[in-house]
C-alpha cells in the first residue's frame, strides 16, 4: 500500500496541475448560472468549471476515495482510496466580476466525511492573483509554490511573521456584535486594513505579513458565513502549521467537528496574540 506521504504528494501534484486549467477557465465564465449551491449562494459558471476540473484530477488518483465540494450537495465516491478530499473550488468567486483575486481551498483527511480538523493530514490553497501560487501544508510544515502555466512549480518554506501588520474582517459593520466591534476598533488602531473579499487572498496576506483575518459570527447569523469543512478547517490547519492560531471564538477550528457537510462557523485566524485577544473579547 502506498504511504500517506506519496498519496499527499499526488494530491498536491494534481492541484498544481489543475490550477492553470481553472485559471484558463475564468475567461467567458464570469456570469451567473440559474442554480444555487447547498448554502444558497448563486453559482457562477467558473465555480462549476473549477469543480469539474478538480473532480477529474482528484478522481484519477488511487489514494482518493471520497470527494466533497462546496458546490455539490453530498459526498461523492471517487474510488477505493483511503483519503477524503474536500474542495472550495473557487473561493471568492464573486470577485471575478470585478477581476479581483480568487482561490481554491483543499483539505485532505484520512477519515470519512464530514471530518474534524484533527483528521486532516494535509491542506492547500491556490491563489489566482497576478501570479498563481499554491500554499501547501503537512504536519512537516508549509511551503509556498509559484505555479507556471504548464503546472511546474518551485517552492520555499513559509512561516507566519512574528510581528503582525495587516487585518481583514468580513461582514457589514451593522451586522457585527458589540463585542466583535470593540475588538475590531482595537485592531484597527494597530494594524493596516487589507480586505479583498476572497478568504484565500486575505489569509494569504496574513501569512505573508502577519496579522489577523476574521469572518465573525453576526447578530442575526451567529454561525457567520464561512463553511467549516470547505473553508475554515483547511485554512486553520495551514495557519496553525505555519506557527499561527485559529479559533471559532472558543476553541481551535481544528477541534470543530462538523455534523453536516455544509455547516458554517465563525472564523478567526492569524498571529496567536491577536487570536487569543479575539477569544477574550468574545467570551
Ligand atoms: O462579501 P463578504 O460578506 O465580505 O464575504 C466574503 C467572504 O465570502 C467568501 O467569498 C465565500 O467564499 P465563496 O466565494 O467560496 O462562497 C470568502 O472568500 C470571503 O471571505
Ligand atoms: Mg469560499
Ligand atoms: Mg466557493
Amino acid at each position: 500500500m502506498m504511504s500517506d506521504v506519496v498519496q499527499v504528494a499526488d494530491v498536491f501534484d494534481a492541484l498544481a496541475a489543475a490550477a492553470p486549467e481553472i485559471r484558463a477557465g475564468f475567461a467567458g465564465r464570469r456570469g451567473e448560472t440559474d442554480d444555487r449551491n447547498a448554502t444558497g449562494d448563486r453559482q457562477i459558471h467558473a465555480d462549476l468549471h473549477a469543480d469539474e476540473v478538480l473532480r477529474a484530477h482528484f478522481g484519477a488518483l488511487d489514494g482518493v476515495g471520497q470527494y466533497a465540494s462546496e458546490e455539490c450537495e453530498s459526498v461523492r465516491d471517487l474510488g477505493d482510496g483511503p483519503l477524503s478530499v474536500t474542495v472550495d473550488p473557487l473561493d471568492g468567486s464573486s470577485n471575478l466580476g470585478a477581476n479581483n483575486p480568487t482561490g481554491t481551498i483543499v483539505g485532505v483527511y484520512d477519515a470519512p466525511l464530514p471530518a474534524s480538523g484533527r483528521d486532516l493530514i494535509a491542506a492547500a490553497y491556490v491563489l489566482y492573483g497576478p501570479l498563481t501560487t499554491m500554499v501547501a501544508a503537512t504536519d512537516d510544515g508549509v511551503t509556498r509554490y509559484e505555479i507556471a502555466p504548464d503546472g511546474r512549480r518551485e517552492g520555499e518554506s513559509v512561516s507566519l511573521p512574528a510581528d503582525p501588520t495587516v487585518y481583514g474582517f468580513g461582514g457589514r459593520l451593522p451586522d457585527w456584535t458589540d463585542d466583535f466591534t470593540d475588538y475590531a476598533r482595537d485592531v484597527e488602531d494597530e494594524l493596516k486594513l487589507r480586505y479583498s473579499g476572497a478568504m484565500v487572498a486575505d489569509v494569504n496576506q496574513v501569512l505573508t505579513y502577519g496579522g489577523v483575518f476574521a469572518y465573525p459570527g453576526l447578530r442575526d447569523r451567529p454561525e457567520g458565513k464561512l463553511r467549516t469543512q470547505f473553508e475554515a478547517v483547511p485554512m486553520a490547519y495551514i495557519v496553525e502549521t505555519a506557527g499561527g492560531a485559529s479559533t471559532d471564538g472558543r476553541r481551535s477550528l481544528l477541534d470543530v467537528r462538523p455534523s453536516e457537510l455544509h455547516e458554517r462557523t465563525p472564523v478567526y485566524l492569524g498571529n496567536d496574540g491577536l487570536v487569543r485577544r479575539a477569544e477574550r473579547a468574545l467570551a
